[in-house]
């Protein structure tokens, strides 16, 4: 049995980071070394150590972080593993250009994951979106995403990666977001032309298929050299 991955698990107490502990625990690949939130009530959790984000620097050793915090928490995990000489796996959303560009310059450091949306169904959409944009010139591209009363940004991060496929494919996508109850993420790409119309729609019902591949793709990226990653070549190596 190889040496399972040491994760540090940043943003432990949202959401994602509530999956990713239940999900980590459940698997024999990983082991979480610690667990980071902005305020702590408790020190130790489930045999996991936990630190405020205050706190980062003294985190004990991992070999991998997975981030699912907020753009604020994102400059320091990434000052941390650089610090580390450790990868990141990151989901966190809404994240700025210039943070955007951090994420570029570290990967020429340290292995970098970053990805708006860890489902595997929609790095499908994704594939589908641009092949439907190239074959549809001049059709008009709508994406409509929405989500939880919860979620600061829009449009999501999913959003905005579609539309980056739908221009490469050609078409220049507009975007509207809704905000409604407790929506896990549903996103429509709709291509309408004259007469008629195709709709591409992904819905997550369930967190926990991003954190599943959130924790397979730190399975992969631990041990890589340095560089970006995208999910597409961890989780289908054979086919990029
Ligand atoms: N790529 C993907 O597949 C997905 C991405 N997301 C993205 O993941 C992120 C988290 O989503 P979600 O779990 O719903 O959010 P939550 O608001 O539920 O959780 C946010 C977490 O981040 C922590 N946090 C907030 N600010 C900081 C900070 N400055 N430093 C360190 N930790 C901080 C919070 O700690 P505390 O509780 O102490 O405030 C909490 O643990 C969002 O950006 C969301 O868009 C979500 C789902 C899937
Ligand atoms: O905040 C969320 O919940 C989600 N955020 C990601 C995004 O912004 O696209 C992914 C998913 O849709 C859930």
């Amino acid at each position: 049995m190889p040496t399972p991955v040491r994760l540090l698990i940043h943003g432990a107490s949202g959401r994602m980071g509530r999956a990713l502990l239940r999900l980590a625990a459940q698997r024999d690949d990983v082991e979480v070394a610690a667990a980071v939130q902005r305020t702590v009530d408790q020190r130790v959790q489930d045999g996991i150590p936990v630190f405020a984000a205050s706190e980062l620097s003294g985190v004990p050793d991992f070999d991998v972080a997975i981030d699912f915090s907020l753009p604020g928490g994102f400059d320091p995990v990434l000052a941390l593993c650089q610090a580390r000489g450790r990868a990141l796996v990151s989901g966190t959303t809404g994240l700025s250009g210039p943070q955007r560009a951090a994420l570029d310059a570290a990967g020429t450091r340290i292995p970098v994951l970053w990805q708006a949306n860890f489902s595997v169904g929609v790095a499908v959409l994704d594939e589908l979106v641009e092949r439907a944009a190239a074959a549809l010139p001049g059709w008009d591209c709508d994406i409509v995403e929405s989500h939880h009363v919860h979620k600061r940004d829009a449009p999501s991060g999913t959003a905005l990666a579609l539309g980056e496929s739908a221009a490469r494919g050609g078409a220049r996508p507009r975007y509207a977001s809704l905000r409604a109850g407790d929506i896990v993420g549903e996103h429509l790409v709709q291509f309408t032309g004259t007469g008629e119309r195709i709709e591409l729609v992904h819905r997550a019902g369930d967190r926990d298929i991003f954190a599943q591949g959130a924790l397979v793709a730190a399975t992969r990226l631990a041990g890589c050299p340095p560089g970006r990653y995208g999910l597409r070549e961890l989780l289908f190596p054979a086919r990029d």
